[in-house]
């Protein structure tokens, strides 16, 4: 399936489940695979991306078996890994690479990672940098990005990093490599990204990490248990629905059991603040984790204009509020989003060509759009594109629920990177 066509909805019902969470389900495969022991993880998200993370640490000789969405780690631990037989291959996976790379850096053999076409064109001096200022040697190309070679062997020491940007793929890589290394290291985020690698290090090695507000201090070299982990729900797949039940009319469902930790949940501040008629209800702590299951109605929205601090709560979500800005009655305004540049397409451009194609006046900023909802869209949709961008695949699905006419969308199939059921959840959904 590469081409999908979409029609307008008439309400959305009923319930899901939603698959497990991309970076838990990428987290839990690293820590399962460098703690000695048997480590299951439950609800494991089956997509590409975290399949090529299992894929990696199989070639370097750990053995992960998988049952359904059950998946099994049996290892040997962190002094057990050994030289991939070949080049790494990450895909379309920037988590994959980032964590990875930190973990290699302090092994004693060398590595090299490729990727696609995509991933071959994001930034990886932002890991090379703070690595290589631990002792590492990690080499990308000239331009800073894939193939990257680790030369293993490296003593590694701690270091005082202030991150320059959000980024918890860039924190965890440090943190990967900071638990190997021989004094112990101070990380400091002067604005908050999502805090799954600190929360699951704390699961299998409690004394290898201490957070004193903005400031994450690693003790290097202390033991790691195995573990069971119940993954919970991907808030950010879930966001395609929490979205679709509130644009399109007459819908209400229930999205079971989706991770809320607060590092996470921008989207539902952003939706409140809209007018969104969204609930939380079954709030508990699934593992590590807090998760509940998320009431969306359809309701009228309002503008609004985000930046700055919440984006990294929602950095994943943004084309989706660009989405929830057409359906607005006003001008909604994201600014202090330029991450989405490096992502796997450049998603400020694609979101704004995208949905301009559709008829929506959006707006492209250096750092985010303008979108004016309150014109009406006059749709021009037999040749949207997702730009091999699943985000993008599933925003363009969202938006073709309430357009005047079928949606045709190219390169739909990009959805296997992080839901790769996301057509059939939806079709239950439009069946109830
Ligand atoms: O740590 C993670 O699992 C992720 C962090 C974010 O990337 P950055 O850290 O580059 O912002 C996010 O966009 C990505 O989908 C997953
Ligand atoms: C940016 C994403 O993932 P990654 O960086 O792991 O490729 C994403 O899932 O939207």
């Amino acid at each position: 399936m590469t081409s999908v066509v979409i029609g307008r909805a008439n309400g959305l019902h009923g319930s899901l489940t939603i698959p497990g969470d991309k970076s838990i389900s990428h987290c839990s495969v690293i820590f399962g695979s460098i703690s000695k022991g048997k480590t299951v993880i439950n609800h494991f998200l089956k997509s590409a991306d975290c399949l090529c993370t299992i894929k990696a640490f199989q070639q370097m000789g750990v053995k992960i078996a998988s049952h359904g969405d059950q998946v099994v780690i049996n290892s040997q631990g962190i002094d057990h890994l050994h030289a991939p037989k070949t080049k790494l291959q990450m895909g379309n996976s920037g988590t994959t690479t980032r964590l990875i790379t930190g973990l290699l850096s302090g092994q004693p053999f060398n590595t090299t990672l490729v990727g696609d076409a995509s991933l071959s064109k994001r930034p990886m001096k932002r890991i090379s940098v703070p690595l290589n200022k631990m002792g590492a040697k990690v080499k990308t190309t000239r331009q800073g990005t894939l193939p990257l070679e680790i030369n293993g062997g490296q003593k590694l020491h701690g270091i005082n990093y202030v991150m320059p940007v959000a980024s918890a793929q860039v924190k965890s890589s440090i943190i990967l490599a900071a638990i190997q290394a021989s004094t112990p290291t101070k990380i400091t985020e002067p604005i908050f990204s999502r805090d799954h690698t600190e929360r699951m290090l704390k699961k299998f090695s409690p004394n290898s990490i201490k957070r004193n507000g903005h400031d994450i201090v690693i003790t290097p070299h202390q033991a790691f248990t195995s573990q069971t982990i119940d993954v919970p729900g991907d808030i950010s797949s879930a966001a395609y629905f929490m979205v679709a039940g509130a644009i399109v009319p007459d819908s209400e469902i229930c999205l079971k059991n989706v991770g809320v930790n607060p590092t996470r949940t921008g989207l539902i501040k952003v939706m409140k603040q809209m007018g969104a008629n969204i609930q939380l209800k079954n709030l508990h702590n699934r593992d590590s984790e807090p998760a509940a299951d998320i009431i969306v109605k359809s309701s009228k929205l309002h503008p609004c204009h985000i930046t700055g601090d919440i984006i990294p709560a929602l950095i994943d979500e943004v084309p989706l509020v660009a989405l929830l800005g057409a359906c607005a009655d006003g001008v909604t305004k994201v600014t202090g989003a330029q991450e989405l540049r490096y992502k796997e397409s450049n998603r400020l451009a694609t979101t704004t060509e995208e949905l301009q194609k559709m008829g929506v006046k959006i707006k492209e900023l250096p750092d985010g759009f303008v979108i004016d909802g309150s014109q009406p869209w006059q749709s021009k949709t037999d040749d949207l594109d997702s730009h091999n961008d699943h985000r993008i695949a599933m925003m363009l699905a969202v938006a073709a629920l309430i357009a005047k006419e079928p949606v045709k969308i190219h390169h739909a199939d990009s959805i296997r990177i992080s839901y790769p059921t996301f057509f059939k959840d939806l079709k239950k959904l439009e069946n109830k």
